[in-house]
């Protein structure tokens, strides 16, 4: 008994003496951080109380003025948070070679997994340079029409739900919207998610919606402890959303190559990569061809990033223009001053004049980033210019783009909708890398050309014929959902919506 009880004070003592030199390490390190708790480090009521994202944009505002970067702790490991601009510049683009990879997990044993996003060094510089082709200017265009051919179904949508006395719900209408494109653009489907909410690609869809606490619990283990979870083959990919898309790339992949189709989405794009190594009539080198896991897998993240990414700025664009007609009315100008020069539509070169839609998508990619932080791992020990401090080598590093989009020194009344922050003057008066909703330098969001266009083709074609306004019983400002790793709204954003003749 007395032998038990001295083993037990012994374990609990190496414990507690284990946890605090482990929580020392950047009062050792001489770098400001917050009291950690010994068993959730920095991240107190996360998930719970508070989001992620606005956890950390406390702990910036904490130590933002005259530090370049500050110390935190995920649990009980030690992370960076970069704050200075130039040093957020020099991580992602002037020594990017020791910044290539995120830490996202990933395994073979799960080959959605395998993706862009996740994948590392040479392999993603292989197929990043790849799969760069398909996401020009020039490929857009190409896929245009496909996304324009959803504009009716958007319109019927919206006027069969406006007579709905509780309003519409606008999330729900975004999604549906996106369901379809992404279906359309990345797999050739028709998901007719606009026409019949209760598609498969719908419940797909909420894949990324992770409040579902099974998934959530899984998808944060994975993450923070990588090697264990692969020693017990564990997998980040769902089981349902494996079984739903590995077969379905593969039958549309089949057809096509028996059929011979050829059809202007990323499916062919990626299918004349995986058989020649390059896309079949441009003059470009050959870049290695894929195998068949390596085009499912991107196929699969074109839709999970998207998909929420797309229907999140399209969805908090929207509620901040029916609250706000003034800005509302002065876009609805510009639309039907734009189309009446296109022939009465909204076509690929009219989206690319409407400045303002551009002005009003990126206040809302600011004010509402749907992915808050950028992530990077330090692949060798890294001196930081002017500090007298190394970087160690493996040491996870965060960018806090949300909290440096309601930083006041770079916009001031932060948490107002104001688009005229992004006219040409105005950006011209702000530092270079204040506004990262994309990240940026060579492993920046390569859907973005995409993600722009989805999003100002749907609003354009909203706002044009319908005029918004708030439910009675939708609050301003929103109350986020702290649970959901993206930003969504804890309750359904309703809307009322006036056709328009
Ligand atoms: C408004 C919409 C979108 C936003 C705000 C967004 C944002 C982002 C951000 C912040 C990153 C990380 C960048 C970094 O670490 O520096 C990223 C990466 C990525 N995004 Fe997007 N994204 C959007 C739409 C899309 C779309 C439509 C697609 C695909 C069709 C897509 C595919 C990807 C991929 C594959 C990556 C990983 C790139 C790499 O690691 O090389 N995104 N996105």
């Amino acid at each position: 008994m007395g032998l038990t009880l001295l083993l037990i004070i012994g374990a609990l003592s190496f414990a507690f003496f284990y946890l605090r030199r482990k929580m020392n390490y950047w009062k050792d390190h001489g770098i400001p951080c917050l009291t950690p708790s010994y068993i959730f480090g920095n991240l107190d009521g996360v998930g719970q109380k508070i989001h992620f994202t606005t956890n950390l944009q406390n702990i910036y505002e904490n130590f933002k003025n005259g530090n370049k970067l500050c110390g935190f702790f995920f649990l009980q490991s030690p992370r960076i948070m970069v704050m200075d601009l130039e040093l957020i510049k020099n991580i992602l683009i002037k020594d990017f070679n020791n910044f290539i990879d995120r830490g996202v997990f990933h395994t073979d044993e799960d080959p959605l997994s395998n993706h862009l996003f996740a994948i590392e060094g040479e392999k993603w510089r292989s197929l990043r340079h790849k799969l760069s082709a398909t996401f020009t200017s020039g490929k857009m265009r190409m896929m245009y029409p496909i996304i324009e051919s959803f504009s009716s179904d958007l319109v019927n949508l919206i006027e069969s739900l406006s007579s709905n006395k509780d309003g519409i719900d606008v999330k729900n209408v975004c999604t549906r919207f996106t369901a379809d494109v992404i279906g359309s653009c990345g797999f050739g489907l028709e998901c007719n998610a606009m026409r019949d909410e209760n598609t498969e690609m719908m419940r797909m869809g909420k894949f990324f919606d992770i409040t579902d606490t099974k998934i959530r619990l899984n998808f944060f283990f994975v993450n923070i402890f990588q090697s264990f979870a692969k020693k017990l083959n564990m997998k980040i990919t769902p089981q349902f959303i494996t079984d739903f898309f590995l077969p379905m790339i593969k039958e549309t992949f089949e057809y096509r190559e028996k059929n011979d189709v050829n059809r202007n989405d990323f499916l062919s794009l990626l299918m004349q990569i995986k058989k020649y190594g390059k896309l079949k009539d441009e003059e470009m080198e050959n870049v290695g061809t894929l195998t068949f896991n390596e085009l499912a897998a991107q196929a699969f993240i074109f839709f999970v990033a998207g998909f929420e990414t797309s229907s999140t700025t399209m969805t908090m664009a929207l509620y901040e223009l029916a609250y706000r007609y003034d800005i509302q009315e002065k876009l609805r100008i510009e639309i039907e001053e734009v189309v009446s020069r296109h022939d009465g539509i909204i076509s690929y070169d009219a989206i690319s004049e409407m400045t303002y839609l551009d002005q009003v998508i990126n206040e809302t990619l600011r004010l509402y980033s749907p992915i808050g932080q950028l992530f990077r791992i330090c692949a060798a020990d890294y001196e930081v210019d002017g500090m007298n401090f190394t970087i160690d080598k493996g040491m996870p590093i965060i960018i806090p783009v949300h909290a440096i989009h309601h930083d006041s020194r770079y916009y001031y009344d932060p948490e107002l909708f104001n688009p005229d922050r992004f006219s040409s003057e105005e950006v011209k008066k702000r530092p270079h890398y204040s506004f990262l909703p994309f990240g940026t330098g060579p492993r920046n969001c390569i859907g973005e050309r995409f993600g722009i266009m989805q999003s100002k083709l749907s609003i354009a074609t909203i706002i044009k014929n319908f005029r918004l306004s708030l439910h009675e019983e939708t609050r301003y400002p929103l109350l986020m959902d702290c649970k959901n790793i993206v930003v969504t709204a804890f309750q359904p954003i309703m809307m009322n919506a006036e056709r328009l003749m």
